[in-house]
């Protein structure tokens, strides 16, 4: 998952996108880059590391201008190496630049085309060069010294033809203005907001509202699925769903976990979705369990907490903050090798010994994916005097890789692939195991009044991918090439940005 962010505006950006930046760094902490338009001239900064890390004075006093895009990496595509930092630039046509959340599952096909027949190079293995390759692409081949939005709908519409899988984008037309988009299925979440100003409205495109919140800006609301919003250089904003056919499936693991509570997802609430995750799990336990001995309910910090407080409070049982949670270490799901994500659970929580001493606890995640957390946290539950550790997940079992913009490539890493609930149960150590059932967490996502949201995307539930174009090869391919061991060392050397001059 990666975090988008653009900025149109009456006054230097480079400080709002930055400060936006570290609003989503939980959605990528890889890497990290800003583009700024200045006149005719664009500036960049980006490499690998954290914003707060990745941009220093002398880069933000260089990235002037009234607009300009932001991006968080965490990969999903190609490797982690600096050059495929984001966002992209093209030189032609006009000058383009580009950030991109999401995972295209045509990527290398559309490499070849772009090659072969559309006579462009594309020097990294990331699936976002490819994908501001082909917006170029067929921008040029209208064919114009000078567009208009329809122009832009247009290459967006033949963007939607030729590519697959999860995309929301943001891109700036040198010249000409800033537009976003997202894939036919609103897979990805992007949004826009407003700000009113003596100048004039400004607008702001990011991947969760609590970006805009950050900087002032109004909720305006979510792109739809297929579509394109542009504002010219005036400050005109249009918009046109450009794509033929749309179904609106965003992806549930957004709101079980990648997105922050306080943001808004296609009119759902993501702390309110969590809430209700927890009260579904309590009646799962209610029913199954109706003679449950459990003397407290322990989260699993971060992400778990809203669900847990719920399920307590459902339950009418104990509620305590058993592990405190390091502050200065990030998300370990995200980190990009098993070794550093397994040495980070322990660097990043602790148990406080009193909430476990001779206590049955139910410890309850947002999910289980690798089983990396629980194993670890099971254990450290038991040395704190635990004399009984229950375990919930407020998400179902993860049994398929996810191909639209979540780095999970290979069953084989899942604990639950292939496996049965005691079989996980036996592995992570626990002396009962319970799961959330997939109808109840839809239905605990859906329970919004104002959404138009019918269907999510679970296929890392259920193997049913919303694009309907995910073949057994395809996956295949993917476990090769981006399971943990192949991606060791991927970074090796490919850090030259070619294209445009990186403010090091
Ligand atoms: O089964 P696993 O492979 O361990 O993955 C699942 C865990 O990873 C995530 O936590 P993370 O530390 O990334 O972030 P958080 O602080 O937001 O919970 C998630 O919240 C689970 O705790
Ligand atoms: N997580 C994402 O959205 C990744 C975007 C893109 N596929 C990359 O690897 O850079
Ligand atoms: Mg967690």
């Amino acid at each position: 998952m990666c975090g988008i962010v653009g900025i149109f505006g009456y006054s230097p950006v480079n400080q709002g996108i930055y400060e936006a930046l570290m609003v989503l760094q939980h959605r990528g902490q890889d890497a990290a880059g800003i583009v700024t338009l200045d006149g005719r001239k664009i500036h960049l900064r980006k490499d690998n590391g954290l914003a707060r890390d990745v941009f220093r004075t002398e880069h933000m006093i260089n990235l002037k201008g009234n607009m300009g895009i932001g991006h968080v990496r965490y990969p999903t595509a190609g490797s982690s190496s600096s050059a495929e930092a984001q966002p992209f630039y093209v030189n032609s046509p006009y000058g383009i630049t580009l950030a991109h959340n999401g995972n295209l599952t045509n990527a290398d096909e559309l490499k070849g085309d772009l090659y072969r027949e559309d006579l462009r190079h594309i020097n990294t293995s990331s699936d976002s060069e490819v994908l501001l390759n082909v917006f170029a692409h067929e921008l040029h081949s209208l064919g114009k010294l000078r567009i208009d939005e329809n122009d832009v709908f247009k290459a967006v519409a033949a963007v939607h033809r030729r590519s697959r899988g999860g995309y929301a984008a943001v891109a700036m037309i040198i010249g000409y203005g800033m537009v976003a988009f997202r894939d036919p299925h609103g897979i990805r979440p992007i949004v826009f907001g407003k700000r009113e100003t003596d100048q004039g409205t400004e607008y702001m495109i990011a991947s969760e509202s609590v970006a805009l919140d950050s900087q002032d800006f109004e909720l305006v609301r979510d792109l739809a699925p297929g579509e394109a919003i542009y504002i010219d250089m005036t400050g005109k904003l249009h918009s046109c769903v450009c794509a033929a056919h749309t179904e609106h499936t965003p992806c549930i693991f957004e709101f079980v976990y990648f997105a922050r509570p306080d943001s808004i997802i296609d009119d759902i609430f993501v702390h309110k979705a969590r809430s209700r995750m927890g009260a579904k799990l309590a009646s799962k336990i209610q029913r199954d369990w109706p003679d449950h001995d459990i003397d407290v309910v322990i989260p699993i910090p971060d992400t778990s907490r809203t669900a847990a407080l719920a399920l307590a409070n459902a339950l009418g049982v104990e509620y305590a903050e058993g592990f405190i949670k390091n502050r200065y270490i990030g998300r370990t799901f995200i980190m990009p090798g098993q070794q550093v994500r397994r040495k980070s659970v322990r660097q990043k929580l602790n148990a406080i010994d009193s909430e476990f001493k001779d206590k049955r606890v139910l410890l309850v995640d947002d999910s289980i994916v690798r089983g990396t957390t629980s194993q670890q946290i099971v254990q450290m539950a038991r040395e704190a005097g635990a004399t009984r550790v229950y375990f919930a997940s407020a998400a179902p079992p993860v049994k398929h890789p996810n191909v639209y913009g979540i780095d999970m490539p290979s069953a084989h890493e899942l604990v639950a692939f292939n496996r049965s609930i005691e079989e996980v149960q036996e592995i992570i150590g626990a002396d009962r195991l319970i799961f959330q059932d997939l109808e109840d967490l839809i239905a605990a996502v859906k329970k919004e009044d104002k959404s138009a949201v019918k269907r999510f995307d679970t296929a890392v539930f259920d193997g049913q991918y919303v694009t309907g174009d995910v073949s057994p090869q395809y996956l295949e391919q993917l476990e090769l090439i981006r399971n943990d061991s192949a991606k060791q060392g991927d970074s090796s050397g490919a850090d030259v940005v070619i294209g445009l001059h990186n403010n090091r």
